[in-house]
Parts: structure tokens; C-alpha cells; sequence
């Protein structure tokens, strides 16, 4: 398993198909770095081709889980390259497209990856989570859109995932206000679909839920993120369209007749590897 500044990859157990991919600066909180912007895809794509994982668990070491954008790395992108006010904009441009990629690399990944929050989840956590596939949070969790309260408009990804996943006029006064929600008001949002008594609890009902899809047929699972993704950002006659290709495909897959067997042998299902 390859080593991470930013990064830890742990599987949940020897030899679960479940991964645990954990954000590892607790001493700061989890703030996001340089080095984590550039490892986070790498790690993503990693766990994405190696066929031993299935589902990818992501939370945070330490007391929270992301304190948002590492405010040193925030104050060296806003700073001037030159004097020349073009290029210096077209370099900044490329960077924040760069940032945007290593979140967008969650919704890239085939596999599904569940967060997990405990603690704060602020700006940039906040990025992270909304391009994750399912979210769960701890009682004790608080979330902000702070990005509003430092004087930026959030770039990363919040403001086009969040509205598709706790409406419209939720999405823009938590963005204009960047008040701090808890856990219980992120589960009445829609923002979280469980919320748990300790961090433990969660951890448990992570593994069961990550298991419970881990078992299933790897194509139909990460058929399903794709299709459900495509068809967030298409209309309902392209959305079917595309997953009428889809199908067209994954049909014909082997996983098909085997979980129909199982089922009428009232045995569980095994399917091969992605
Ligand atoms: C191009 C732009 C791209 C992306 C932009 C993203 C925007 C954002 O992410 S906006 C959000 C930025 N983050 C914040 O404003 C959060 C700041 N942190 C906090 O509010 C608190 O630290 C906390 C997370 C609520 C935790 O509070 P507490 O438990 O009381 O710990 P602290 O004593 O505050 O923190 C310990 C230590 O960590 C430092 N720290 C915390 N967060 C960050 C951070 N994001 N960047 C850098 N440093 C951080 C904090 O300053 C403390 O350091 P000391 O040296 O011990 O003082």
C-alpha cells in the first residue's frame, strides 16, 4: 500500500473487500493541503483499480473530520505570481480547476465511497462530503459553508452538488449565511442519511452498510453510481437513454444469472471482482 503525507489507506479488516481511506493531519484538524490535493486523486484512482476493494469508508483521524482549506495553502494560491495581472489569473484559474479535479475524483471513482463525519466539517469538508455517495455523521458533527465568511465565493464544488442534495433554497441560505448546522439539522436537510450516538456506532454502521454493498454485484453497484450521477446533470430522456446503453452492456454480465441462481437456490451470491 503506497504511503501518503496527507492520507492513510487502511482495509477494515484482513482481507474485506471494504477501505478505509482516512484524511491524516489530525494535528491540524485535517486542513487541506497542497500535498493533500495532489494525493487524494492519486489515492482515489489507486483504490479504484485494485480489485480486492469494493466500497472505500472516508473519514477523518483525530477530533474532526476536515477544518476546511489549510489556511496557509489558501494564502499562497491567492497570491500574485508576477506583475503581469493575465497570466497571473490564467495560472490561477489552472489551479483552481486542478483543486476542483481532486474532489471532483470521488464522483470518477467506480467504487462507492461513504463518509463518515465526526467533529467539524467546514468549507472544504464540506466539498469533500457533497461528492461522496452516501454520508453518515456522529451527533457531535457540525458542518459550515464558510467559504462566504472568508471573503470567497466556494469554488470547489459545494455550490453545484449541494442544491441536488437539500434543494435549492436550503443550499443557497446555508452558502449566503455560513452559519454552523449540527448533525441532527445535516440529517433533517438531507445532507447526512444517518446520524449516530458516538463515533464508534458509526464506525459500526459503516462497516455494515459498506459490507452489505460490498456483497453484491460489483457491476450493478458501480452501475448505479454512474448512472445516478450522469442523470443528476442530464435530462430524464437522456438519462434513460444512457442507461439504456448502459445496460445494453452489463446485462449480458455473468452477475445477472449468478444472483438470479442464488436467489432460487437461497443461497448467497458470488460474483467476481471489478
Ligand atoms: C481556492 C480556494 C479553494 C478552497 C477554499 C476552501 C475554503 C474553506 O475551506 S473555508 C474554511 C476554512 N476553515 C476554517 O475557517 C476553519 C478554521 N478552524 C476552525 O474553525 C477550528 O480550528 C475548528 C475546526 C472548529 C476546531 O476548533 P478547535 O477544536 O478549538 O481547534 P483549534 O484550536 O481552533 O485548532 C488547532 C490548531 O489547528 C489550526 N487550524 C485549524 N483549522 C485550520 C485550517 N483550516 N488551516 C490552518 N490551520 C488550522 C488552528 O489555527 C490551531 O493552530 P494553533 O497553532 O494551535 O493555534
Amino acid at each position: 500500500m503506497e504511503k501518503y503525507k496527507t492520507l492513510e489507506i487502511v482495509p477494515k479488516t484482513p482481507n474485506s473487500p471494504v477501505f478505509h481511506l482516512y484524511l491524516n493531519r489530525p494535528y491540524i484538524h485535517n486542513a487541506l493541503s497542497r500535498d493533500f490535493f495532489s494525493e487524494f486523486p492519486k489515492a482515489l484512482s489507486s483504490l479504484d483499480e485494485n480489485p480486492n476493494v469494493s466500497v472505500i469508508i472516508l473519514s477523518g483521524h483525530g477530533d474532526h473530520f476536515c477544518s476546511g482549506i489549510d489556511l496557509k495553502t489558501l494564502n499562497s494560491i491567492s497570491q500574485p505570481l508576477s506583475n503581469d495581472r493575465g497570466r497571473t489569473a490564467e495560472r490561477l484559474r489552472r489551479e483552481i480547476k486542478g483543486l476542483q479535479a481532486a474532489i471532483t475524483a470521488l464522483e470518477l471513482c467506480r467504487k462507492p465511497v461513504i463518509a463518515g463525519i465526526h467533529g467539524a466539517c467546514i468549507g472544504g469538508g464540506i466539498d469533500i462530503v457533497t461528492a461522496c455517495d452516501i454520508r453518515y455523521c456522529t451527533e457531535d458533527a457540525f458542518f459550515s459553508v464558510k467559504e462566504v465568511d472568508l471573503a470567497i465565493t466556494a469554488d470547489l464544488g459545494t455550490l453545484q452538488r449541494l442544491p441536488s442534495i437539500v434543494g435549492y433554497g436550503n443550499a443557497i441560505e446555508l452558502a449566503l449565511t455560513g452559519r454552523r448546522f449540527s448533525g441532527l439539522e445535516a440529517k433533517a436537510l438531507g445532507l447526512v442519511s444517518r446520524v449516530f450516538g458516538s463515533k464508534d456506532a458509526m464506525d459500526e454502521g459503516l462497516r455494515a452498510v459498506a459490507e452489505g454493498i460490498a456483497a453484491k454485484s460489483p457491476l450493478a453497484v458501480t452501475g448505479t453510481k454512474a448512472v445516478l450521477l450522469r442523470s443528476r446533470d442530464m435530462s430524464l430522456e437522456q438519462g434513460l437513454d444512457y442507461v439504456a446503453t448502459w445496460n445494453s452492456a452489463t446485462l449480458l454480465s455473468d452477475d445477472l444469472t449468478e444472483a438470479v441462481s442464488a436467489h432460487s437456490q437461497k443461497r448467497k451470491p458470488v460474483f467476481a471482482k471489478l
